[in-house]
C-alpha cells in the first residue's frame, strides 16, 4: 500500500450557493424588502464580529453566470457551529427568496508533502493557513477536485516519493502567483461529492484563468487532476448589500 500523506486540518468550511427568486423578491413592499435586507445585513455583522475574535471567518460574494445569484463563504471551528448558521440564514426571511443551488462541506487542509521542521502546533504561519481570515480580494473562485484513480493513472497507488516530486512542481507552480492568487485548499474525502474543494481569491479576475491554464500543463493536474463546476464570483461588502438586493 502506498503511504498516505499526512493531513493537518483546520476550520471548517461551507460554501453555500443561493439563486435569487427576483419575481417573488419583487412582489414584497419596499418596506418589507427594506427589513428583511436589514435582517441579513445584522446578521453578517454578527459573523463580522466573530471575524473580528477570530474565531471564524467569511465571505460573502455576487456570482457571475447562471449557476448562482450569491454565494456565502463560512469557516468555523467545528461543522456543528457550521451547521448552526447554516440553519439561522434557511430559518432567515431572506432565505424565503433565495433557492439553494449547490453547496460544499471540507475542511481546510495542509499536507505533509512539502518537508517542514515546524512544530504545526507552534508556528503561527501554518496555524494561520489553518484557520484563514479570508483576503478581502475583489475576486474569487470555486471548484471541486478529484485526484484521478482510473487504471494507470491511480494518484493513490503513487509511491510518496512520486507524489512528493509532483506536489513540488505544483507548490513552485503556485508560489510564482503571490500577490496574485491566494488558494485554500480543503479537503472534503467523507464529506461532500469530490476530494477537495479549491477556492482562490484575486484582486485581477484573469489571474485565475493564468494559474489554472497554467497548473492543467504541470503532471499532478494534467494526469491526475479531474474538475467539477467552475464558480466565479466578486466581493460584496456589507454596504453593496442593499444595492445588490435592490429592485
Ligand atoms: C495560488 C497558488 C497555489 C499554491 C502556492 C499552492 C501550493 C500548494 C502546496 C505547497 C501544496 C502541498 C502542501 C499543502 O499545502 O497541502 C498544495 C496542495 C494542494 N493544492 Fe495547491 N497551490 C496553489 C493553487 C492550487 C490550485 C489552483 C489548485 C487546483 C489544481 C488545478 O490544476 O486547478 C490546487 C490544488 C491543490 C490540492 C488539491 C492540494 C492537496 C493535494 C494532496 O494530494 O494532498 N492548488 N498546493
Amino acid at each position: 500500500m502506498a503511504e498516505p500523506a499526512k493531513t493537518l486540518d483546520g476550520w471548517y468550511v461551507l460554501h453555500d450557493f443561493r439563486k435569487m427568486d427576483w419575481a417573488a423578491w419583487k412582489q414584497l413592499s419596499p418596506h418589507e424588502r427594506e427589513s428583511i435586507i436589514s435582517e441579513f445585513s445584522n446578521m453578517i455583522s454578527s459573523l463580522e464580529e466573530t471575524e473580528g475574535n477570530l474565531e471564524g471567518s467569511h465571505g460573502l460574494f455576487s456570482i457571475v453566470g447562471q449557476k448562482a445569484d450569491f454565494m456565502l463563504m463560512l469557516l468555523r471551528p467545528t461543522m456543528d457551529e457550521l451547521h448552526e448558521i447554516e440553519n439561522i440564514f434557511n430559518k432567515s426571511r431572506l432565505a424565503e427568496f433565495t433557492i439553494p443551488v449547490y453547496s460544499y462541506v471540507s475542511v481546510v487542509e495542509l499536507s505533509n508533502y512539502l518537508p517542514s521542521d515546524k512544530d504545526p502546533n507552534e508556528d503561527p504561519e501554518i496555524q494561520a493557513r489553518l484557520k484563514p481570515i479570508l483576503p478581502k480580494w475583489q475576486y474569487v473562485c470555486f471548484y471541486p477536485m478529484d485526484k484521478r484513480r482510473d487504471g494507470e493513472d491511480n494518484w493513490y497507488m503513487l509511491n510518496m516519493e512520486d507524489r512528493q516530486e509532483m506536489m513540488r512542481s505544483h507548490g513552485m507552480i503556485g508560489r510564482s502567483y503571490a500577490g496574485k492568487v491566494k488558494q485554500i485548499i480543503s479537503g472534503s474525502v467523507g464529506f461532500d461529492d469530490w476530494e477537495w474543494g479549491v477556492t482562490l481569491f484575486a484582486h485581477d479576475v484573469l489571474q485565475f484563468k493564468k494559474l489554472v491554464y497554467e497548473m492543467r500543463f504541470d503532471e499532478v493536474s494534467a494526469r491526475y487532476g479531474d474538475f467539477g463546476s467552475f464558480y466565479v464570483g466578486i466581493r460584496m461588502e456589507k454596504e453593496t448589500i442593499p444595492s445588490f438586493f435592490h429592485v
